[in-house]
């Protein structure tokens, strides 16, 4: 059995010098909000380009979306994301008229990571089935809130090749924990490796460094298989 690092996915970047941050650490997803102008987080295309050419190529950059529309999904593969991730359900799924919520996906022109609210993990056994889904992020009931959730609802689930990545009120100083307790695929982190102070937007390079630290660190006392996108 080969080991195999937990995954880092850092999101809600907003600047083009949070990159370097990712970059330093190695990190293996870039998240970037878009199309969600609830989102502090939210940016443009064009500002998701810029942060994506300062990544190392070898970083996935993710779009992190709430129920994209069909031409929103179109702009952002042609934007060059490897990955959409979505929470909730796609907006245009007409479940009237499409065969499943499956079939539908896999007209997406990119893998799918499904996010999870909490409220709706039931329904992961039917998204695990679906083919165009590369893999699940366990997140809080309210996203980028920095807010975590029982980590005890996925304990059971069961894992396959597909990505398993636990998010929501991560930190330097929980993440550790995490891993011991559930051995995810990866973790994800937004609001954990923000700078403390309120008046302060944006990603704390320190805090990024002490995140992938306690990452290593948990690492080095667990084991799991081989898991890979590409
Ligand atoms: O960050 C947001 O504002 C956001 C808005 C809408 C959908 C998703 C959003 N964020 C998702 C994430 O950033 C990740 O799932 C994240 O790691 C969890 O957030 P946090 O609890 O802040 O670490």
């Amino acid at each position: 059995m080969k080991k195999q690092a937990t995954k880092i996915k850092i999101c809600g970047l907003t600047k083009e010098k949070e990159a370097d941050y990712l970059n330093q650490i190695h990190a293996d997803f870039a998240g970037m909000v878009v199309f969600f102008s609830k989102s502090k987080r939210n940016i443009s295309l064009d500002q998701a380009k810029k942060i994506k050419s300062a990544l190392l190529p070898e970083i996935k950059t993710v779009a992190v979306t709430v129920s994209p529309t069909l031409a929103q999904i179109s702009q952002i593969a042609e934007a060059g994301f490897d990955l959409i991730q979505i929470h909730g359900d796609p907006a245009d799924l007409d479940i009237k008229t499409a065969k499943s919520i499956c079939e539908y996906t896999s007209k997406f022109s990119l893998p799918i990571l499904k996010a999870f609210n909490v409220s709706d993990i039931d329904s992961y056994n039917y998204w695990h089935s679906c083919p165009s889904v590369a893999g699940f992020v366990f997140d809080a009931a309210k996203p980028g809130s920095g807010k975590t959730f029982d980590w005890t609802l996925l304990k059971n689930l069961p894992r396959s090749k597909k990505l398993f990545m636990l998010a929501g009120g991560l930190a330097p100083e929980n993440v550790s924990n995490a891993i011991f307790f559930l051995h995810p695929d990866g973790v994800d982190v937004s609001s954990g490796v923000e700078f403390l102070e309120k008046d302060h937007p944006g990603k704390d390079p320190y805090r990024i460094q002490a995140f992938a630290e306690a990452v290593q660190f948990a690492d080095k006392f667990t084991s799991k298989t081989l898991i890979d996108l590409n």
